[in-house]
């Protein structure tokens, strides 16, 4: 049996940043996400019973025994859920630019959960997928939807009710993500290594907590009403929130370099100016940049001048996973 999936990343408006149990993937907080349209990973999935072990291909290259190893250890979660007993090819390709490696994207988890679900025949609920590619990145449970997407940490030990759920449908509301690469000169902190040593170590993880709860609120409300404004002041302060606690680590780390804080100061300029456009951060310096339609180009234009800036990739609201024909 064999099955192919395309998934989308997402990028975090109210911010996943600490989990209460590493081996399930159950976050301290519920986070919220935009799908992207731009970045995505197509993978096929092929178990085969002549196979001695999983062999995983990424962007056409066998990867290696560290890489596979990963992928295997997730794929033992997908068949101790379907009873499959097979290993299996995994073929993937990236279209995420800036992919840091497999484990980091959102789009791989998401794409790969769903093609080896797919590919056992046996049936599976959009609920009990976004589980299961919970459990290979806790940002990945939000691909599986397309549009804005929540994922809610659960309450239970063992995480059956932690899951996404959607939001508000693609195509409902036309927001803009300029995803702004910047020069960067050291080796990020992954965010998995990222958010356990900020849980573990600083003080102003506490503050954290209470903070998110209440952003996500407010960002719930703003996108029922479509209110720009208020989603995108809460969306910065969210991101800004979350880095803060990165300092009071110990040892303290930050995800900004001089490139990071310069896209920042651009997109103040600009709210000066009258643009409206607000800026969130993920575990690295890359900025990306929210704005709606009418102020695009202008915003556009307004970065490209900042000789930090590498590329700017220009994304709007993206699908949830679906299912390709092979
Ligand atoms: O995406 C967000 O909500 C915020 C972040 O991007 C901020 F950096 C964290 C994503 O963490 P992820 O890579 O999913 O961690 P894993 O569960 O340890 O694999």
């Amino acid at each position: 049996m064999k099955a192919k999936a395309r998934a989308h990343t997402n990028i975090a408006l109210i911010k996943y940043w600490g989990k209460r149990d590493e081996a399930l993937f159950l976050p301290t907080n519920n986070s919220l996400s935009m799908t992207l349209d731009q970045f995505y990973t197509e993978t096929m999935v092929e178990f085969d019973s002549k196979l001695k072990s999983d062999q995983f291909i990424l962007d056409g290259m066998e990867m290696d025994q560290r890489e596979t190893e990963k992928v295997s250890l997730f794929m033992d979660k997908v068949r101790r859920y379907t009873g499959e007993s097979r290993y299996a090819l995994i073929d993937s390709v990236n279209h995420v630019p800036t992919a840091a490696g497999f484990a980091s994207s959102a789009s791989g988890y998401a794409a790969l959960a769903a093609a080896a679900m797919k590919a056992t025949g046996v049936n599976f609920s959009e609920k009990e997928l976004s589980k299961m590619a919970r459990q290979g990145s806790g940002s990945a449970s939000r691909s599986i939807y397309g549009g804005f997407v929540e994922w809610q940490k659960g309450e239970l030990a063992d995480g059956s009710d932690c899951y996404a759920v959607p939001v508000l449908e693609q195509g409902a509301w036309d927001l803009r993500v300029l995803s702004v690469e910047v020069t960067h000169e050291v080796k990020k902190v992954l965010s998995r290594e990222g958010m356990k040593r900020t849980v573990e170590t600083s003080p102003f993880f506490a503050g954290w907590l209470e903070a998110v709860a209440a952003d996500l609120v407010e960002a719930k409300a703003a996108i029922a009403e479509r209110d720009f404004t208020r989603l995108g002041e809460t969306l910065e302060r969210n991101a800004l929130r979350m880095h803060a606690t990165t300092l009071g680590a110990n040892p303290p780390f930050m995800y900004w370099q001089s490139s990071t804080v310069q896209v920042m100061e651009a997109v103040q300029v600009l709210r000066e100016s009258g643009v409206e456009a607000y800026f969130t951060i993920d575990a690295g310096p890359n900025v990306k940049v929210v704005c709606q339609p009418k102020d695009e180009e202008r915003i556009f234009a307004e970065l490209m001048k900042l000789a930090v800036v590498q590329q700017i990739y220009r994304c709007q609201v993206g699908p949830g996973v679906n299912y390709l024909e092979i």
